[in-house]
Parts: C-alpha cells; sequence; structure tokens
C-alpha cells in the first residue's frame, strides 16, 4: 500500500507526428514497414506466463495486397478460453491487493514505450494487418493508445481522490475495489487504440482480464501485448487469445465469476451479448458490468450559410479516411440546395485526386478495406444503391479485390432521404447525400434525428449562430459527440471524451473517468471514533 499521496504526471495528448517528406520518422517508419514485411511472425496466445501455440495457424496479409503473408496466429478453441479464464482469476487478489502506483506505472511506462522505441513497430503493424496511412497509423496507434493510457491513469487517481464527507466523531472512507471475479475484453478490427485501451483500463482499475481481438487485428494486438509485457504486466493479467466468438461468449458468459465485459464493435453483436448475459444472470455471484461502444450512421448537416469548401473537405476527409471504416465515419449529409452545386464540384475534384494503393506507398490518401468478407458486404451496398431508381452515384462505384480489397470511395446522390445507404451502417468509403429545399431546414433537423436508430457522431456546418443553436437543441440525442462546424471524426482522448448512445451503445465514453468508474465497484466505509454504550435518545423523558 503507498505511504505517501503520490501525484502521477499531468497528462498531455501525444504529438502527431507529420511524416513529411525528408523528416526522421518518415524514414524510420518506412523501415520498420520493410523489416515487417520481410519475417513471417509467427504469433502466440499469451494466457498467465504461457505463449500458447496451437500449431492451428491463422495466415494474416495485408488486406491490400492478399498475397504476401505478414505472418500467423495460433487459433485457440474452448479448452484455451477455460485456461485464459483460469490464468485471470489466479493472477487476481495478487493484482488487486498491489499498490495503485504500480499498476500506475506499468501503463505508463507502457505510453512511454509506445511513443519511443515502439511508435514505429506499432504504427507499421497497423498500417500493414489493418491497411492504414502512415497518418492514420499514427493517430491511432501511437497517439490514441499513448493517450488513453496516460490519461486513464491520471482518471484513476482523481477517482481514488473522490472521498465522502465526515461528520464530527466519524471517517467516512471510499474504497474503489476491482470488481469480484474476471473481466472479458472484446475488440474490434479498426483502431489499434481501442484494442489495447479496452483490457488496459479495466486491468489499470485492479481487474484481471481475457482479452479477444477481432481475428484482423491480431498483428497489431501481438505489438500492444508485447509493450504490456515489456512495461512489467504481470503474468495472467491480461490474457489475450485468439478464438471464434461465439465459442469464447459460449465459456465466459457461463461462468459464475465473469463480472465485466467491455466490448467495442457492431451493435448486433453487442446485443447478442446482452440477451446471452440476461439469460444467464441467475448463474453470476454479482451482476456483471456492460460497456458497449457500437454502431454509427453518422451524418453531416449543412445550413444555407455555410462555406461550400469547408463542407466539400469536412465530407473527404470526414467520410473517406481509413476508407469509411470508423465508427464515427460520415455517412450521410443533408446538403441545402442553394450550396449543392458548388459542394458537388468541390467534392467530386477531392476525390478524383484521391490516390488508392497499398499502405507502403506514402502517396496514397485511400487504402484497402479490412477483408473479403466486408469488401462483398460494401459491394453489395453499392450495387443495390444502384438499382435504385432514386439514386445517382456521382463518384466512384467500383472495386476491385485482385491484389486488395479495394474498394473506391463512392457517393451517392439520392432523392429519398429514408433509402438503404442513408439509413443502415454500411462501414467503408460510401457517402449518400440527399440535397433539401434550403428553406426546410427545420424540417431537416427532424429527418435527421429520426433517420437512423443510431447516436453515435454527427456534426453541422453552418455560420448562421441560431442555426447552429437550433441544430444543437434538435440534435440532442441524435449523436453522444457533436461537432460544430467540422467533421464527425477524430475525437481525441482528454478533449472530447468518445461514445454514443441509442443503438450505439452505452455511453460510457472511452478515455473518461465515468468509463473507469465502470470497473470499480464502491466499498463504503464509515468509522466511528467514540462508539455508544447507551440505546437511549435523549429526548426519552427520564424517570
Ligand atoms: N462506438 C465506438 O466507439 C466504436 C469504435 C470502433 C468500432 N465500432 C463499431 O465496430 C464495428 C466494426 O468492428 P468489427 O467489424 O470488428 O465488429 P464486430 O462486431 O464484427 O466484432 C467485434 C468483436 O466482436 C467479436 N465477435 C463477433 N461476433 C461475436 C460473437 N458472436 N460472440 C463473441 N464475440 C464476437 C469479434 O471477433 C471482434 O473481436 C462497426 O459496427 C463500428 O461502428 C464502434
Ligand atoms: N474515436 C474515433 C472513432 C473510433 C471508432 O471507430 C473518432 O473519433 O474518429
Amino acid at each position: 500500500m503507498p505511504k505517501g499521496f503520490f501525484q502521477v504526471p499531468d497528462p498531455k495528448n501525444e504529438p502527431v507526428l507529420s511524416y513529411a517528406p525528408g523528416s526522421k520518422e518518415r524514414a524510420a517508419l518506412k523501415k520498420a514497414i520493410e523489416e515487417a514485411r520481410a519475417h513471417e511472425t509467427d504469433i502466440p496466445m499469451y494466457i498467465g506466463a504461457e505463449e500458447v501455440r496451437t500449431g492451428n495457424k491463422k495466415r494474416l496479409s495485408p488486406p491490400h495486397d492478399h498475397k504476401h503473408t505478414l505472418g500467423h496466429f495460433h487459433e485457440g478453441d474452448a479448452k484455451h478460453v477455460e485456461q485464459a479464464v483460469n490464468a485471470a482469476l489466479a493472477a487476481k487478489q495478487q493484482w488487486a491487493d498491489l499498490g495503485w502506483e504500480h499498476r500506475a506505472s506499468i501503463f505508463l511506462k507502457a505510453a512511454d514505450l509506445l511513443a519511443g522505441p515502439y511508435r514505429y513497430k506499432i504504427n507499421a503493424a497497423t498500417m500493414l494487418g489493418q491497411s492504414k496511412s502512415p497518418f492514420q497509423a499514427e493517430i491511432d496507434s501511437a497517439c490514441e493508445l499513448i493517450d488513453f493510457l496516460r490519461f486513464n491513469v491520471y482518471f484513476m487517481q482523481q477517482i481514488y481522490q473522490e472521498q465522502p464527507a465526515s461528520s464530527p466523531g466519524v471517517w467516512n472512507r471510499m474504497e474503489y475495489r476491482p470488481l469480484e471475479g474476471f473481466t472479458f475484453a472484446v475488440t474490434p478490427f479498426n483502431f489499434t487504440a481501442i484494442a489495447g485501451n479496452l483490457p488496459a483500463s479495466m486491468a489499470l482499475m485492479g481487474n484481471t482480464v481475457v482479452w479477444k481481438p477481432a481475428y484482423t487485428q491480431v498483428y497489431a494486438a501481438n505489438v500492444i501485448m508485447q509493450v504490456f509485457k515489456e512495461a512489467g504486466l504481470p503474468d495472467g493479467v491480461i490474457n489475450l487469445i485468439y478464438v471464434d466468438g461465439p465459442v469464447a461468449g459460449d465459456i465466459i458468459f457461463n461462468h459464475k465469476d465473469f463480472a465485466g465485459l467491455h466490448f467495442t464493435g457492431s451493435t448486433a453483436v453487442f446485443q447478442n451479448m446482452w440477451k446471452t448475459i440476461g439469460q444467464n444472470i441467475h448463474k453470476y455471484k454479482s451482476y456483471p458490468r456492460i460497456v458497449g461502444e457500437t454502431g454509427g450512421k453518422d451524418f453531416v448537416m449543412v445550413h444555407k450559410t455555410a462555406n461550400a469548401k469547408e463542407v466539400s473537405t469536412a465530407l473527404s476527409r470526414g467520410a473517406f479516411e481509413y476508407q469509411g471504416q470508423k465508427c464515427s465515419a460520415a455517412s450521410r449529409a443533408y446538403i441545402p440546395s442553394n450550396l449543392w452545386d458548388d459542394v458537388k464540384k468541390f467534392l467530386i475534384d477531392d476525390l478524383k485526386s484521391f490516390k488508392m494503393g497499398g499502405t507502403e506507398d506514402f502517396g496514397n490518401f485511400i487504402n484497402a478495406v479490412i477483408d473479403e468478407r466486408s469488401f462483398d458486404k460494401i459491394a453489395g451496398y453499392i450495387e443495390q444503391a444502384r438499382k435504385n431508381p432514386m439514386n445517382e452515384i456521382i463518384a466512384g462505384g467500383k472495386y476491385d479485390k485482385s491484389k486488395g480489397y479495394f474498394v473506391e470511395p463512392t457517393v451517392i446522390v439520392t432523392k429519398d432521404p429514408s433509402s438503404v445507404t442513408m439509413c443502415e451502417e454500411i462501414f467503408g468509403p460510401v457517402l449518400t447525400i440527399y440535397v433539401y429545399p434550403e428553406n426546410q431546414f427545420e424540417e431537416t433537423l427532424e429527418l435527421v434525428d429520426k433517420t437512423s436508430p443510431y447516436a453515435l457522431t454527427g456534426s453541422i456546418l453552418a455560420k448562421d449562430r441560431y442555426a447552429i443553436e437550433l441544430a444543437t437543441k434538435k440534435l440532442s440525442n441524435a449523436a453522444g459527440n457533436f461537432y460544430i462546424n467540422d467533421k464527425p471524426t477524430g475525437a481525441v482522448v482528454g478533449q472530447q471524451p468518445f461514445g454514443g448512445a441509442r443503438g450505439s451503445g452505452t455511453n460510457d465514453k472511452a478515455g473518461a473517468k465515468v468509463n473507469l468508474l465502470r470497473w470499480a465497484s464502491m466499498r463504503t466505509i464509515k468509522e466511528t471514533f467514540v462508539t455508544p454504550v447507551d440505546y437511549r435518545y435523549p429526548f426519552l423523558d427520564k424517570e
């Protein structure tokens, strides 16, 4: 236990490196990519103190170059899920009892390792494994992950400092215990930072974790685990397994010591998990904490007073960075009729100038989508949209998976604001635009609010302050992250805590104090200094 009231260093957002031609970081990143491509990595599961190699090897390849082999990971089965649960339970007491400053140190060290010696390795892994451009990898696997780790340590300290009042003769204390049992982190393919943060935030609060990443993110997940190990994370605190989701769920959601789920991924998967947990609720020792950040159908709403060039740039970046595979990506836009001709021209010009290809070529703004399943699904949406007479595809619309999973950035203009691509999450480089009569701003705000079941991110672009105020009010429940005169992507830890409500999740804001609180179970301790020795109150008449 600490013998002093320690203060963790004040967190600052990790500066984003530019990778501009001639820069030191550009050369270092290119070298890391070459090294990664030059040999095949053999990736084990990490269960307790063991590196587990099952021999059931799954091939990993860059989505933009699927014939190249980056390495293999060893897939596990039900037995490995059980081993990981047992390892987490075995490690629990010692980890929970460790002074919080030591937990803090491990994750602060992990942040420094990522900022320094591992920066290019983890960015190269994310660029190759998930097909991110240098900038997209830098803001994710380097900066956002580093920020999550540093800010969470700071928020943990703030939580521990929050103590109740005490009246004379009494000292009230609050203890922030880890959850009783083990926890489960299930992470998506699209952000290395999220993959690292979900297990780390639970472990930071004294929990032990079974971590199951998406198979398409294992290449960078392995680097995260190496960083945690080098930072001194004890064996069994985070157990990384590669097991089919339902196989893992079947064991974990039936275990009496299952204490919490930290999920990021699609809405349907999360809702199924919640349903299973609900059905099994009588089996658990405690009510499990459930946190899930899920899908989005994020909007850009434009007022007639907006600047057309600002609008088209918000769309070019907001919809197409990382091939639209951000939960926050702009995928539906509402443009007033007076601005449409200009916005259309600027947007088409931008799209014509995009270069598409592998992440090794730093000239490419657009890379590949994550895998064949995703490619086929996106292509299906494009073909369905093409057949609808209410739609016109004004840019893109082509796709090719011969070398990598490439889908051209595609813009659909629709006359039907309820058409499929205005409502459903596509998770690819497809933007649908509805041009509304410029004087129907308020009615269109209502349309934006009601069109989709999601409520993750959205933005309003306008010069008129009354319009901004009206949109902020009318769209109050339409987004958990709302942007004024900006694109709806690119939240920064500590600045724009991230998460949405409605169908988009439990809105427990990743990288914020409220999220960490979900991984603590508070115990209130009241100590009385002079304990009463007579039950009688003063109002009682004496004989
Ligand atoms: N709201 C947010 O903060 C946020 C952030 C990133 C991604 N997302 C969402 O994530 C989705 C894209 O990521 P994805 O394709 O990896 O999502 P996904 O739902 O397919 O997978 C997420 C995780 O769940 C696992 N999984 C899938 N089926 C499972 C099952 N039946 N049982 C147990 N585990 C199972 C996957 O293996 C993966 O680890 C999009 O919907 C996106 O909007 C949301
Ligand atoms: N936090 C990221 C999105 C994460 C989801 O994919 C953003 O704000 O763009």
